[in-house]
């Protein structure tokens, strides 16, 4: 095909240097920013003792944060004294190199509040190293955004177990007005001693919230939260919303997300990804489907809560997705202990062994964190392996439900029930390896 020349030949590079040059620009006029930022601030009373800081609290200057702090309206939190945490996959996505430890050099008087409908999330990454996030999900870049008058106004939270407390106590320490309820009315103490409030039912929570969240172990649970007698939905109504963070089986979150939604209110589903420690972190992973305007609404609770989100469409797609990456997570577990087991009957270290394991390709967070525990026949408590056995079961019944063979899953699922038989259920789901020991 014989090329036209002007289209092939001369617009194509010249689009190019369009390009380049409008980087190139807006490079500059970062940096420009960033130098104005720098020499025109001056600490005052209200942000002198306010500072941004990455996970690794490396004191690193980022001028780009200096460009995005008035974007992000990140002054109306600095004026209200807030603490905020710069999160990695922030950071990593605003700055080449690990940063970044920012004095609260923006003054009031250079940051005026940009309105929300204004704060694009995603385009100004795309000519930073790594690419736009939104090419591979819709993280939350803008995680310190979230400014408080932002917040939904009142936030209810149900369950306060493993999970519940910590993600609780982080929308606290955030500075939203935070209301809990659990089953074990004790358990509530934690969060009411930080400043939460308490009412005696799901019914009430969600009467007197604006968006309640449920964080409940299984199925049963978070129906008879959200839809039995005292529940959840009693309270609900058009106007407020339902986000339930628990991991349960696409059935379940469809009748409860139908049960909610009768009333007129909206309903997310939010199965997280992260355990004990990422929720202590706020570095979970929404894996959210429902209605979009609530998972709009609430994106600055998953903000504090998590490190990224996702939104799968329609109910039922968070679900599966969850019960997909712990049917993996559940066999990698099993598969993990028989090389425990194995090495050392062989004579090897298990410490090596999960050394060697950490260095290549097949090395997982998980393996390190628990496998030296593992080794010493530790189980601390994390994800309690009946919540792990739980989640092969469901995950067994989806792929029963599209005929998908999975019967490396399904053998896991049988340690994982014999475990349990021994009297491990409320151990961290490591404890897997002892149904293995058992066998010998
Ligand atoms: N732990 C982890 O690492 C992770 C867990 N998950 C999932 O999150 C959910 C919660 O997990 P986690 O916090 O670890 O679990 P916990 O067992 O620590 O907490 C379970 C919560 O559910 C409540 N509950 C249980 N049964 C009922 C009931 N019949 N009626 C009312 N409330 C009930 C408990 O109340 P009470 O205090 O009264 O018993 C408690 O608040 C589970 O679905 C789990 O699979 C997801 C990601 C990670
Ligand atoms: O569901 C458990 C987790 O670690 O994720």
């Amino acid at each position: 095909m014989e090329l036209n020349k002007s289209d092939s030949g001369l617009l194509l590079p010249r689009r190019q240097t369009a390009v380049f040059s409008s980087h190139l620009s807006l490079c500059l006029f970062c940096f420009c920013w960033a130098l104005f930022c720098t020499l025109s601030s001056t600490p005052n009373s209200e942000t002198k003792n306010c500072c941004i800081q990455s996970r690794d609290h490396s004191p690193t200057y980022c001028p780009f944060v200096f460009f995005f702090c008035p974007v992000s309206g990140l002054q109306r939190c600095l004026r209200r004294g807030m603490k905020l945490a710069l999160k990695p996959s922030y950071g990593k996505l605003l700055c080449p190199a690990p940063m970044a430890v920012i004095t609260s050099q923006a003054s009031t008087t250079f940051c005026p509040p940009v309105p929300a409908r204004l704060r694009v999330r995603g385009w100004p990454f795309s000519f930073l190293p790594g690419g736009s996030p939104a090419l591979a999900v819709p993280v939350r870049a803008f995680s310190a955004s979230a400014s408080a008058s932002e917040f939904p106004e009142r936030v209810g939270f149900l369950g306060m177990g493993i999970m519940g407390t910590p993600m609780a106590q982080n929308l606290i320490k955030a500075g939203c007005d935070v209301t809990v309820w659990n089953r074990t009315k004790s358990k509530c103490d934690p969060l009411t001693s930080l400043g939460a409030k308490f009412k005696p039912s799901p019914e009430e929570v969600a009467a007197s919230c604006d968006v309640t969240f449920a964080m409940l172990a299984d199925p049963e649970s978070a129906v008879e939260v959200a839809c039995g007698k005292l529940g959840a939905a009693n309270g609900m109504g058009p106007g407020k919303g339902y986000v339930d963070v628990s991991t349960v089986d696409g059935a379940t979150s469809k009748l409860i997300g139908e049960r909610i939604k009768a009333t007129g209110a909206l309903f997310l589903e939010a199965p997280v990804s992260g355990s004990k420690k990422p929720a202590e972190d706020g570095q979970l992973i929404f894996l959210t489907a429902g209605d979009k305007a609530l998972y709009g609404s609430v994106s600055s609770l998953l903000d504090i809560m998590g490190k990224s989100s996702f939104y799968l469409g329609d109910v039922g797609n968070g679900a599966a997705m969850k019960l997909v990456v712990n049917m993996i997570m559940g066999s990698m577990m099993a598969s993990f202990s028989e090389g425990l087991l194995l090495s050392e009957k062989v004579g090897l270290d298990p410490n090596v062994l999960v050394e060697v394991v950490s260095h290549g390709a097949i090395s997982a967070p998980m393996y390190k964190l628990k496998g030296p525990s593992m080794v010493q026949s530790q189980y601390p408590t994390a994800f309690p392996l009946k919540h792990q056995q739980k989640d092969m079961r469901l995950a067994l019944g989806l792929a029963e439900s599209v005929s998908q063979s999975t019967p490396v899953a399904a053998a896991a699922n049988e340690l994982y029930k014999v475990a349990k038989s021994h009297g491990l259920s409320d151990e961290d789901f490591s404890a897997v390896i002892e149904a293995l020991k058992s066998k010998q």
